[in-house]
């Protein structure tokens, strides 16, 4: 049975992805599926575990490799993060539209896998936007900053090469870049909210 089409959020840290998707998930409720990933990083306050991500070590993380248990997995700013089968499996066992927040080296990682989602990347108006916004996030110390900073750079000038995202959208301003969003996804909203009838 072929469900609906996965859909591949990336972008810098910072860009606004997971504000625009937990705006997403809310006004579409029980049309969006969260891919919860795993990371070796510590929490966030507010973050909950086996929502926001699986928080888990090192040694358990390298373990779930090595057992084959990963579609992709990459080293971000000093933590490994990763997108293991069963989190797409249990959204997509509810026909539900998977969605994957995943960092640029991901998008290549998937890009090798039969998913086929939709690749949607999420940009900030410029660097020195993000940095603020990153500051005034208040989650990351000065040096995991300068390196989400640094990965940026790279994530942004990728973002410009042909035939890597579908859509490419620059949250400027929120409302704008919701709308954006939403217009991308429509058919595949509509399939699922159709389905359902
Ligand atoms: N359009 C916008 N204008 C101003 N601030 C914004 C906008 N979009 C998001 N923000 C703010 O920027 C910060 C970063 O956003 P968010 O946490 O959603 O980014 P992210 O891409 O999910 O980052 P990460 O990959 O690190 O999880 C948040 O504090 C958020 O409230
Ligand atoms: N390759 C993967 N990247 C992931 C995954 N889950 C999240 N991410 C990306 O990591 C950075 C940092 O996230 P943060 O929550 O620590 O701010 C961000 O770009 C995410 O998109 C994953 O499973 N695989």
């Amino acid at each position: 049975m072929s469900g609906p089409r996965p859909v591949v959020l990336s972008g810098p840290s910072g860009a606004g992805k997971s504000t625009l998707l937990k705006r997403l998930m809310k006004e579409y409720e029980g049309v969006f599926g969260f891919s919860v990933s795993h990371t070796t990083r510590n929490p966030r306050p507010g973050e909950e575990d086996g929502k926001d991500y699986h928080f888990v070590t090192r040694e358990k993380m390298q373990e779930g490799i090595d057992n084959g248990e990963f579609i992709e997995n990459a080293e971000f700013s000093g933590n490994m993060y990763g997108t293991s089968k069963s989190s797409i499996e249990d959204v997509q066992a509810q026909n539900l539209i998977c969605i994957l927040d995943v960092d640029i080296q991901g998008v290549k990682n998937i890009k090798k896998t039969d998913l086929n989602p939709i690749y949607i990347s999420i940009q900030p108006p410029s660097i020195e936007i993000l940095e603020k916004r990153l500051r005034d996030r208040q989650t990351e110390t000065e040096d995991s900053l300068q390196k989400r900073l640094e990965s940026a750079r790279i994530d942004m000038e990728l973002s410009e090469e042909p035939g890597v995202f579908d859509m490419v959208i620059i949250n400027d301003d929120l409302e704008e870049a919701y709308e954006k969003l939403k217009s991308v996804l429509i058919e595949e909203i509509e399939k699922v909210q159709d389905a359902k009838k």
